[in-house]
């Protein structure tokens, strides 16, 4: 029934490699790395998949990735959600890789990156894959600590094309880390961020006027605000969207009430992604699926949702 959705070609442009890890990994790396669970089994951790609110993901998304520790893990995680891409035809991604989620629990830096730079490498060549890794800074985090992430990424600049600003919103706004983004993009780097999902609408307006964003990630709360939405529209600003992440951590309180295809018929540049897919019960295709049994998308707006993703594309 949902082929035609799996078979369209599609990009994804907002997903967290640290997010993708699924329980049966999760448990497989903390055996292989003789480390304790606080959970029995596989079943016991998936129950514990219920969030009030993005913190409360947070604090075990980053409890999960604890289990990351040597290269080979970090292969094996990319290595597994490349493969979930060939089988949903994702033709390209664009992953987010947060560096200060494994150097403050002692794991180098390098340890990270070659992995994940190995697996992208092998999914080029044996998938037929396309894709550019995003430096993701903490936003809970000091911009000072920042800065000292960009400067240990420095020796593996081709390793990655763009930065971006993840974990807790409220807070955290974009102006905090002006300064930073503006030594990354003079370096050459794009940048990205995260506004807008749980933060106001005034967060996305910074991310656009202080950081110099070519994407926002999420941005469904611009909607509260018709100038901003008239810019993204007039700029033809690309937003990544996620649908299951937006209702598992309760943006909206159901599908139902999700604004994605009224920004789309606006027309604003909205893109379907899956955020962190082992937390939310889905990948691109289970977000495309959740669209259609929820809000009745139609085929030709399947089609230029797709269509956007491969348009929004920043790396080659
Ligand atoms: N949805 C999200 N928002 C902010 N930071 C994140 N890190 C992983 N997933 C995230
Ligand atoms: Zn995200």
């Amino acid at each position: 029934m949902y082929d035609w959705l799996n078979a369209l070609p599609k990009a994804e442009l907002h997903l967290h490699l640290e997010g993708s890890l699924e329980p049966e990994l999760l448990f497989s790396l903390a055996e292989r790395n003789k480390i304790a669970l606080p959970w029995s089994d596989v079943d016991a951790l998936r129950s514990a998949y219920a969030f009030g609110n993005l913190q409360e993901f947070l604090d075990l998304y980053y409890r999960g990735a604890d289990v990351l520790r040597t290269e080979q893990d970090f292969y094996d995680l990319t290595w597994a959600y490349l493969q979930k891409c060939e089988e949903q035809n994702v033709v390209h991604t664009e992953p987010f890789f947060d560096p200060q989620t494994h150097t403050d629990r002692g794991v180098p830096f390098e340890v990270a990156m070659r992995g994940i730079s190995d697996a992208l490498a092998d999914g080029r060549e044996l998938l037929g894959i396309s894709s550019g890794l995003i430096l993701s800074f903490l936003r809970h985090l000091p911009e000072e600590a920042a800065f000292k992430t960009l400067e240990q990424a420095m020796p593996f600049r081709d390793a990655f094309f763009a930065v971006g600003l993840d974990s807790s919103e409220v807070g955290h706004p974009p102006s905090k880390f002006e300064r930073v983004f503006a030594k990354a993009r003079a370096e050459g780097f794009l940048a990205v961020a995260h506004a807008g999902e749980e933060g106001p609408p005034e967060y996305v307006w910074e991310a656009l006027d202080l950081l110099k964003v070519s994407r926002i990630d999420h941005g469904v709360r611009a909607a509260e605000d018709p100038r901003l939405i008239a810019r993204l529209i007039e700029e033809q600003i690309p937003l990544t969207v996620c649908p299951l992440s937006n209702t598992k951590l309760r943006v909206f309180d159901d599908m139902s009430q999700h604004n994605i295809l009224e920004l789309l018929e606006q027309g604003v540049k909205v893109t379907v992604n899956s955020d962190d897919p082992a937390y939310f019960g889905g990948y691109v295709t289970e977000n495309f699926m959740a669209l259609h049994d929820s809000l009745g998308m139609t085929e030709q707006q399947a089609r230029r949702l797709a269509q956007n993703s491969l348009d929004a594309r920043l790396a080659d």
